[in-house]
């Protein structure tokens, strides 16, 4: 597969076992893909894991969605900027106040920093969710209004479903960057996911990076898999 300067993919680590991971990272280029470690198995493993993908060679996104006052979130965003990730988000309903809290804690990083985004509405939740906890607004609507406050509040960007990406770039502009999960493949399974593209549907919508989890980490060939999606968005 050729090098990419900018790497779409950021593939979703989503293992329980360790050894099973580090044997599919082993199958990896980190000229074609990015990876994302999330709460499972940062909850397993631990920093020294995140530590020893880094060190590796691939660009991290530390996916642990903080959510907590202020100051608490802050301290975890600089320790996840100590790990020496390329990205770490935070929940954008923590509010203004968080979220400036943590962008300014990595002002000292200067261009060392990681992306610092914020999820909006979560891609598996749909209308009937939101009215559950009564949030009076369509998906994307809550979307674009989380969304506009994480631009307002100085962070880089936003996760979102892809079927938003369109609004939101002409609303927040081209350097505010857009995570989407919730892309399939044609022919694969939806499974948990509501809101789905595929990876070309997507970056047509103006996504910047796609976080793709089971298609890739469950097919019988994932190099094959991340080497078609990557030819099919070049
Ligand atoms: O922040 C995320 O990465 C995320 C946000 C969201 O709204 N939806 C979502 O699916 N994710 C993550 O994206 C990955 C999607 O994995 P697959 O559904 O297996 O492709 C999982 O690791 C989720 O935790």
């Amino acid at each position: 597969m050729n090098q990419l300067t900018d790497p779409k993919v950021v593939i979703a680590l989503d293992y329980d076992d360790k050894q099973q991971a580090l044997a599919f990272i082993e199958q990896l280029d980190p000229a074609t893909c990015r990876l994302k470690i999330g709460k499972e198995m940062f909850t397993h493993f631990g920093p020294e894991f995140v530590q020893q993908v880094v060190a590796k060679g691939f660009d991290v996104f530390l996916d642990l969605k903080f959510h907590d006052i202020p100051n608490t979130v802050a301290k975890a965003v600089k320790a996840a900027a100590d790990l020496g990730v390329w990205m770490v988000n935070v929940h954008a309903s923590g509010g203004r106040r968080m979220m400036e809290a943590a962008k300014a804690i990595l002002e000292p990083y200067g261009d060392k920093a990681p992306l610092l985004i914020a999820v909006t509405v979560l891609t598996s939740m749909d209308q009937s969710d939101l009215t559950e906890l009564g949030i009076n607004l369509t998906p994307a609507e809550q979307v674009k209004r989380l969304a506009t406050l994480t631009k307002s509040s100085g962070l880089d960007g936003v996760v979102c479903s892809s079927h938003e990406a369109e609004e939101l770039k002409v609303l927040l502009g081209a350097s505010f960057k857009l995570i989407t999960p919730g892309i399939r493949p044609a022919g694969s399974d939806a499974g948990d996911q509501r809101r789905i593209k595929t990876p070309k549907q997507a970056i047509d919508s103006g996504s910047d990076y796609l976080v793709i989890g089971r298609p890739i980490t469950q097919a019988a060939d994932p190099v094959a898999v991340l080497n078609d999606i990557n030819a099919s968005l070049s």
